[in-house]
């Protein structure tokens, strides 16, 4: 698609003898949230990095803003948070926000005003001053997805985001992710939450190696005739095996 901030079009990632994605076909579009499920080992992540040039792939193609990655000069334009965190545990909150929004380029003007923002977010602002090393796994997840937000990119792509997250603060962190959206910046997301699949805007089933259903929840919904997207999920696993 011509417009489209993420492209990927019949892609396919092997590990050795294994085919983790077979023909993989999905894109993002400006101002869109799209949630990627399926299951445990499914190749989520794998989909991710492949996008974002970490693991090349082994046919088909992967662009993000038109370029194949990896590409230095997009990075700017991206936040990433992956699955496993890459922080500084001896340093404290702050210090590892004020390090990543330097490597972004954020002007000293604004940086304080992103960190506060972002801590905010995720519900971090009391726990700027602690060394990370005596943060718990969920605060970590929270510094990480902080640190995606900085900069305000064009590009958010989560990886899992809110695990270990508590339902209150998940709920005012899709907030935010709605309030990106709305600003016409794109996410895509993985999650094993089916209610987060629900508050997308497209919702892709990767199963087998492939994108088995890729649409709106509504009408994913409709068409497997099902309440929710965890049956649309479930109905699709059980036709696959
Ligand atoms: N670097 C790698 N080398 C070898 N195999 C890998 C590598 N990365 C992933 N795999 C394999 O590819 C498959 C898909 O892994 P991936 O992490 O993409 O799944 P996922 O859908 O993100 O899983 P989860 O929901 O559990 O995070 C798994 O079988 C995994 O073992």
């Amino acid at each position: 698609m011509t417009d489209s901030i993420i492209s990927l079009t019949h892609l396919v990632k092997k590990f050795g003898k294994q085919t983790v994605l077979q023909d993989v076909n999905l894109d993002l579009m400006p101002g869109e949230i799209v949630g990627l499920i399926g299951p445990s080992g499914a190749g989520k992540s794998t989909v991710i990095k492949t996008a974002l040039g970490m693991e090349v792939a082994d046919g088909g193609s992967a662009t993000v803003f038109k370029q194949t990655m990896p590409n230095r000069q997009l990075l700017s334009r991206i936040g990433y948070m992956a699955q496993t965190d890459a922080l500084y545990e001896a340093l404290s909150g702050r210090e590892n926000l004020q390090f990543f929004g330097k490597m972004k380029g954020i002007n000293k003007k604004n940086i304080s005003t992103e960190i506060k923002h972002a801590a905010a977010v995720v519900d971090l602002t009391e726990d700027l001053s602690k060394r990370v090393s005596g943060y718990s796994g969920g605060m970590m997840r929270r510094l990480s997805l902080a640190i995606a937000l900085l900069g305000e990119p064009e590009l958010l792509i989560l990886d899992e985001p809110t695990v270990g997250i508590d339902p209150a603060l998940r709920r005012q962190i899709w907030k935010e992710l709605g309030s990106i959206r709305d600003e016409g910046r794109s996410i895509l997301i993985t999650t094993h939450v089916m209610d987060e699949a629900e508050l997308t805007d497209r919702v892709a089933l990767l199963l087998g190696g492939r994108v088995m259903a890729f649409d709106t929840p509504q009408n994913l919904k409709k068409q497997y005739e099902v309440p929710t997207i965890e049956d649309v999920f479930l109905k699709a696993e059980g036709v696959q095996s």
